[in-house]
């Protein structure tokens, strides 16, 4: 069998990937219109940091996976066809800001009906709104050359940026929607049969398209509720006495509720949650739901709420003020494990203290210093690029960045944050120095030991130089 994968991004790399390990009699091209992508997919340096993606595609390359810009070519000679293009947000026109912007899904199937020659089945990986794989099918059928047939599959991804290979590996499901047809039956078969190399059979469900569509969307919309409902409680934590973790724990016990993703933050970012809830209140607005809307809205709300309100924070701390006090950013991806900032919190957090006159000085392990100069001077986020540009200064080291700021902020669970010395840190910081932990990694105690005023999310932590004039906490 030959495979074709549009669109060599966050998704169509590291799946394809794992598929050309899983599956060597299998023959996989994985193709953008991007050659600068397509590039950096046949170097040395990918174009997206994942743990182990290296290297199960420097065992794969040019073995049964190939990247290529032959769009053409890959199309013609596939049996099987991914669409794995990005689906943003509209940023303008009908369903502007919400809205899933469906032009690069269109354009694929665009190119697959001009140059297919054979029988293709189409699947969409893409996160797409329900009854889309309806248009795809639209435009196939509508320049469908004779004695082609085609089958639209849909078969949403899963995984979760950082972790996407294991994610692949060991899928806790695989979701396949097809026709309910003897055809459409027979496609969903045969595209089992590519993850039956890997996943038990007992994982891979098989439903109408309509239901795989809204599946992903769901999915997602309940993991980003769970955020928002733990972050909604750790302010009631911090007026109240309450410990989040504490709380979070208690309830994740709960073997009906369960215990993962409670863990409260300065909120959620990334790729999808917030684009693929947007898209779940479009189609309920359309559908005339607007209880389900407003229901779904409260999620983005609370994230929003809960990175404002994590922002003024910080400020607030300072005495009100931060203009011209340098404040240092520790991570600026939208998690661990990813150079991937789309939609990060800690955009928000920089965008706010460069609104009060805050001097950054940033550092995180994996994002390029030209993807943060990007993200903090895009007009969405200033009106004055040359300033922000003059106000932010990148750092390759932690140590490097802490020296002589007023302030610390955690904005990404990086792993290596841990670790650091922070009686170092301390002592190269003005005083009195603020550790701000948007995370809940650090060990706040020893920081409080240390001298550090500590702030985290969802706990209330007396100020240090009080508790140490009641002789509470020994001087170091
Ligand atoms: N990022 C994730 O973790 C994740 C997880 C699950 C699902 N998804 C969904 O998967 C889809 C892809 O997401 P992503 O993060 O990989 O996006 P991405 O932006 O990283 O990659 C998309 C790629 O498609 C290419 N492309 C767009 N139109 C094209 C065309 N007509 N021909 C050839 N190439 C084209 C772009 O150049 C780009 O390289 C989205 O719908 C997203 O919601 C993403
Ligand atoms: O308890 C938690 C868990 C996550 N997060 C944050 O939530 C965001 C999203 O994290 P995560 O879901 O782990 O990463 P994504 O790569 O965005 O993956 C989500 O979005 C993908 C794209 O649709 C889906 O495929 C995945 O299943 C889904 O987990 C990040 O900012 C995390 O820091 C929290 O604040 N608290």
């Amino acid at each position: 069998m030959k495979v074709c994968c549009i669109g060599a991004g966050y998704v169509g790399g590291p799946t394809c990937a794992v598929m050309a390990l899983k599956c060597p009699d299998i023959v996989i091209t994985l193709v953008d219109k991007s050659s600068e992508r397509i590039a950096q997919w046949n170097s040395d340096k990918l174009p997206i940091y994942e743990p182990g993606l290296d290297e199960v595609v420097k065992k794969c390359r040019n073995v049964n996976l190939f990247f290529s810009t032959d769009i053409e070519t890959a199309i013609k000679d596939a049996d099987l066809i991914f669409i794995s293009v990005n689906t943003p947000t509209k940023i303008s026109g009908n369903g502007k800001g919400r809205a899933a912007d469906l032009k690069y899904v269109e354009s694929a199937a665009r190119m697959i009906a001009e140059i297919a020659q054979s029988n293709k089945i189409v699947v969409e990986k893409s996160t797409v709104p329900v009854r889309a794989a309806e248009s795809i099918m639209h435009i196939l059928r509508a320049n469908q050359k004779p004695g082609i047939h085609y089958d639209i599959l849909s078969n949403p991804e899963f995984l979760a940026e950082g972790t996407a290979i294991n994610d692949l590996l060991n899928a806790d499901r695989v979701l396949i929607g097809g026709e309910e047809t003897p055809e459409g039956h027979q496609a969903v078969e045969k595209l089992s049969w590519i993850y039956e190399h890997w996943i038990p059979k007992k994982h891979i469900l098989t439903t109408n398209t309509w239901s795989s569509e809204l599946s992903k969307l769901a999915a997602n919309a309940f993991l980003a509720q769970r955020i928002s409902s733990i972050n909604s409680l750790s302010a009631v934590c911090e007026a109240t006495g309450a410990d989040v973790s504490e709380v979070a724990r208690a309830v994740g016990l709960d073997s009906r509720i369960g215990s993962k993703f409670l863990q409260a933050s300065v909120g959620f970012g990334g790729s999808c949650f917030q684009k693929d809830i947007l898209n779940l209140i479009y189609i309920c607005e359309n559908l005339n739901l607007p209880e389900v809307a407003a229901y779904w809205q409260q999620v983005i709300d609370m994230n929003d709420y809960q990175k404002r309100r994590f922002s003024q924070k910080i400020i607030e701390s300072l005495f009100n003020t931060v203009s011209d006090k340098r404040i240092a950013i520790l991570g600026f991806a939208f998690k661990k494990n990813t150079g991937d900032t789309r939609e990060t919190a800690a955009i928000t957090v920089c965008q706010t203290l460069l609104e009060e006159g805050a001097k950054l000085d940033i550092y995180d392990p994996k994002v390029e210093p030209e993807q943060i100069i990007d993200d903090l001077t895009h007009p969405s986020v200033t009106e004055s690029p040359e300033n922000v540009k003059k106000a932010v200064q990148i750092h390759s080291d932690p140590y490097s960045a802490v020296r002589s700021t007023h302030a610390l902020v955690v904005c990404t669970e990086w792993d290596e944050f841990v670790d650091l010395d922070y009686t170092r840190i301390y002592q190269s910081m003005m005083k009195p120095a603020y550790i701000f932990d948007g995370r809940k990694i650090l060990d706040h105690e020893r920081l409080q030991q240390i001298g550090f005023h500590v702030q985290t999310i969802g706990k209330k932590y007396q100020r240090t130089g009080l508790l140490r004039s009641w002789g509470i906490v020994p001087q170091l």
